[in-house]
């Protein structure tokens, strides 16, 4: 049952609903009567719009850590099923009394997301326990199919940042269905992967995780690659000294702290069964550096072709750090590679790019 959720839906007018309480300015030092008045103008401030597709899990985790950053003056949500993302925008919005000012919108339809400066994707399957991401690709491309067309017609200029999975070959889907520069088209890759391999780093020397400089690069999944060779604390070399301090510190003892970065994700989703939390501060830290400008490096998915010896006819999109302002992507770091890390991105490059060639995009 649709229940109203604003007084005008009550039947009350808000048109001059605030005129009660408050009265314009005067320039002149007489009364208002003949004074001049100051109508405040049209606000002048450009606003932010972010749109969020997709209201489950991931969707609603981005949607809530934007709002209480304070990102943006609109956010759009839109989903399949239109009770729940009733719902979650009601439920968002009874928050309002504890939140930045932010209007919230939602629909099934599109059109609601006209306008937007950024448009997040989280629609689609997700997957079950085990099963990897790579897996959910069919499912998600005919959903991409219809989502993104529509999406690019709304808001030509927007940024649009991909997070349903496997988000590599999906960011690569949103760029040849967007017709959008690659500049503008980013998947959130390896960002959380990073955060879990700095996570369990800070857990072993006892340092706050944002201060450990580390990088998870190539496909956000099985395939990713721990760049050992850079990881840094206070500017020190962390593998140079863990090799001193701990002779076991090994090849396979590298790959099996990989492997616990890769496999944290299929922990979470056996024990609770699925992701959010962790996803949904990671794309809201993408969306300040994107929408405030800050040239922040984050390693996110982006058009790799040419970097590291991948060839330049594959267009494929994966993690690399990149500099992220209003214009989007603005760079790609020439990071450092051993030749054994180099080999392993372009493996994961030859996974992602044998995806991609499937569809015939
Ligand atoms: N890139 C990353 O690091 C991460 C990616 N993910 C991915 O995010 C995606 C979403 O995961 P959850 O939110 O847990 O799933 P979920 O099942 O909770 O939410 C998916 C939502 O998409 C909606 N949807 C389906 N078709 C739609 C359409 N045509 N238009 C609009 N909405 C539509 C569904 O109604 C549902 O509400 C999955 O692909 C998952 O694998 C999840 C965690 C991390
Ligand atoms: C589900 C997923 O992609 C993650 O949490 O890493």
């Amino acid at each position: 049952m649709k229940k109203a959720s604003s007084l005008s839906e009550l039947g009350f007018d808000a048109g001059d609903a605030s005129s009660g309480f408050f009265r314009p300015v005067s320039d002149s030092s007489s009364s208002a009567a003949d004074g001049v008045v100051v109508t405040p103008s049209a606000h002048r401030r450009r606003l932010t719009k972010v749109s969020v597709i997709g209201a489950g899990n991931v969707g609603m985790a981005i949607a809530q850590t934007i709002l209480t950053r304070d990102l943006a003056d609109e956010i759009a949500l839109v989903d399949a099923l239109p009770d729940k993302l009733r719902g979650e925008m009601l439920d968002l919005q009874h928050a309002a009394a504890f939140l930045p000012r932010t209007r919230l919108v939602s629909d099934t339809d599109m059109s609601v997301t006209r306008g937007s400066d950024l448009a997040i994707v989280t629609a689609g399957a997700r997957q079950i326990p085990g099963e990897t991401r790579l897996n959910l690709l069919q499912r998600n491309v005919a959903l991409f199919r219809k989502i993104v067309p529509a999406l690019a017609e709304q808001s030509p200029d927007a940024l649009l940042l991909v997070v349903s999975n496997p988000v590599d070959v999906l960011t690569y889907v949103a760029w040849k269905l967007s017709g959008f520069p690659a500049s503008r088209v980013i998947g959130s890759g390896t960002n959380l992967d990073s955060s879990r391999f700095r996570f369990l780093l800070a857990e072993h020397l006892d340092v706050n995780a944002q201060d450990v400089q580390a990088y998870m690069v190539g496909e956000h999944g099985d395939s990713s690659v721990a760049v050992w060779s850079s990881v840094s604390v206070a500017g020190m070399p962390v593998l140079k000294s863990l090799q001193q301090s701990h002779s076991s510190f090994d090849e396979e003892a590298l790959e099996g702290i990989r492997r616990a970065v890769v496999d944290s994700a299929y922990e979470v989703i056996s024990l609770k069964g699925y992701t959010s939390w962790a996803i949904g501060y990671s794309v809201a830290s993408l969306a300040a550096s994107l929408l405030r400008d800050q040239r922040r490096i984050h390693p996110v998915s982006v058009l790799a072709r040419g970097f590291h010896g991948i060839p330049d006819e594959n267009d494929v999109f994966l993690s690399l750090p990149a500099r992220l302002g209003r214009a989007g992507v603005q760079g790609v770091a020439e990071m450092e590679l051993t030749e054994e890390e180099a080999k392993r991105l372009r493996r994961s490059a030859k996974t992602l790019w044998e995806n991609c060639q499937l569809l015939g995009l």
